[in-house]
């Protein structure tokens, strides 16, 4: 930023006005073409989420909309911003630094698909994130081909580098496998109710059971820093590549169909009647899998050292020992806002103002926050928000600390 005005600072206390926010309880009005839309502002102590009103004002009417996605905590006092006409900002006063920035999105190209197909009112909360993700990466192949041995071999040489993705699914856990770490097991009415919620990411029908990746599970693996593995089936894989998450996709074939059966027997996990079905399925996924158009790699699991190699070098791990895990947040660096705090929009910088009296509480006085390069969003988190702190004097602006 360098070298700012004199009056940039003076400035942006007269504008902050009509934006300045209030002590707990308040609420903030955006108005999005003919709609107010109303956060927050109960004093209900029982409400431990904001809240969300709309005002529709060609009707008159204050309707409360279906409201998607986990909602932000309550905070002491919070800041609205609206952003390309179709979310919402929220920049939350005295929460975690890791909590601070909230998007409510009420008219994106998602909100619009919600609203279509719920036939009501529709808006959802999205966790901005500082920072980006490694692409995800998808792996593929028929059962028994060697997934999650080559998975669990790369979790184990890189255990603060990769997460594993744990689905759902609803056939019954094997002896071994444990709730919650190789599978979520559920039911079937309770997780075909979860994606009627738009809770998951992809599903599809395997072997006569449900699978499916939730959007949480992909998103818990990249909030801890994590490059996210997915072990999911060829369908699965074909939605993914549909969807705004954008991933490597990894296709592993045998060297043999015979082998493929041997692996699959000798592993002993499964009846004749499901080795004979995950069989019969595997042509179908190995002409799916290698017709092209899907997977951007194909490894063929012959000798498993050999594939392994060849996976860490795919994924640019040849060569590397030790990884620490690469956070995005770097949490310890980054500020805590007070409650009472202005905002101003410029172009794609928001300006946040720490009120004088606040000014010891917060290390800087002001703040910027880059939305422009700004990725994802609804029904998963928006990332690339870029936060820093402004060194500000008298009479101008020094330079700027990246956090
Ligand atoms: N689409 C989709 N497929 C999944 C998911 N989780 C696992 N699968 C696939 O379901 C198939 C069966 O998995 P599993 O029952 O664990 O048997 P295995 O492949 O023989 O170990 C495999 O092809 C997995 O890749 C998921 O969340 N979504
Ligand atoms: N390259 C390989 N050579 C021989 N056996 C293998 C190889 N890769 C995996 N296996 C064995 O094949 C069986 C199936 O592997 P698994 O990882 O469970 O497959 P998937 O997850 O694709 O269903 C396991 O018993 C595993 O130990």
């Amino acid at each position: 930023m360098g070298e700012a005005p004199a009056l940039f600072v003076d400035l942006l206390s007269e504008y902050t006005n009509g934006f300045a926010l209030k002590s707990k309880g308040s609420q903030t009005t955006t108005i999005v073409s003919d709609k107010t839309y109303l956060i927050g502002g109960t004093d209900n102590e029982s409400t431990s989420t904001i809240e969300v009103q709309i005002l529709d004002r060609s009707t008159g009417q204050l309707i409360v909309p279906k409201v998607l996605g986990t909602k932000p905590k309550q905070c002491k006092g919070h800041s609205a911003v609206l952003l390309n006409e179709d979310r919402i900002l929220i920049v939350k006063g005295g929460s975690s630094p890791d909590d601070c920035t909230w998007l409510l999105e009420v008219d994106t190209k998602f909100v619009r698909q919600q609203r279509e197909s719920l036939e009501t009112e529709v808006v959802a909360w999205s966790k901005g994130i500082r920072g980006e993700a490694e692409k995800p990466i998808v792996i593929s192949g028929p059962s028994g081909v060697g997934k999650g041995t080559l998975i669990a071999k790369l979790m184990k040489e890189f255990p603060s580098m990769f997460g594993f993705s744990v689905s759902h699914t609803t056939r019954a856990p094997r002896e071994k496998e444990k709730d919650g770490v190789h599978y979520h097991f559920t039911d079937r009415s309770v997780m075909e109710k979860a994606i009627k919620d738009g809770k998951f990411l992809e599903f599809a029908a395997v072997h006569g059971n449900l699978y499916g990746t939730s959007i949480e599970a992909v998103e818990v693996v990249a909030d801890e820093g994590k490059r996210c593995i997915l072990d999911i089936d060829v369908q699965g894989a074909r939605s993914v590549r549909a969807s705004t998450l954008e991933a490597i996709f990894i296709f592993i074939c045998p060297p043999s169909f015979d082998e493929l059966e041997k692996r699959l027997r000798e592993r002993g996990t499964e009846t004749e009647e499901q080795i004979q079905k995950r069989l019969r399925n595997a042509k179908a996924e190995l002409e799916q899998g290698q017709s092209g158009g899907i997977f951007d790699h194909i490894l063929v699991n012959d000798d498993l050292e050999a594939c392994y190699e060849s996976l860490k070098k795919l994924l640019g791990l040849e060569g590397i020992v030790r990884t620490t895990p690469k956070s995005s947040n770097a949490v310890s660096e980054l500020v805590d806002l007070p409650a009472v705090h202005s905002v101003l929009k410029i172009d794609q910088k928001i300006l946040i103002n720490c009120r004088p009296a606040e000014v010891e509480k917060a290390s800087k006085q002001l703040f910027v926050l880059d939305v422009s390069a700004l990725k994802g969003g609804a029904p998963g988190r928006t990332r690339g928000l870029n936060l820093y702190a402004v060194n500000t004097f008298a009479n101008g602006i020094d330079g700027k600390k990246q956090l």
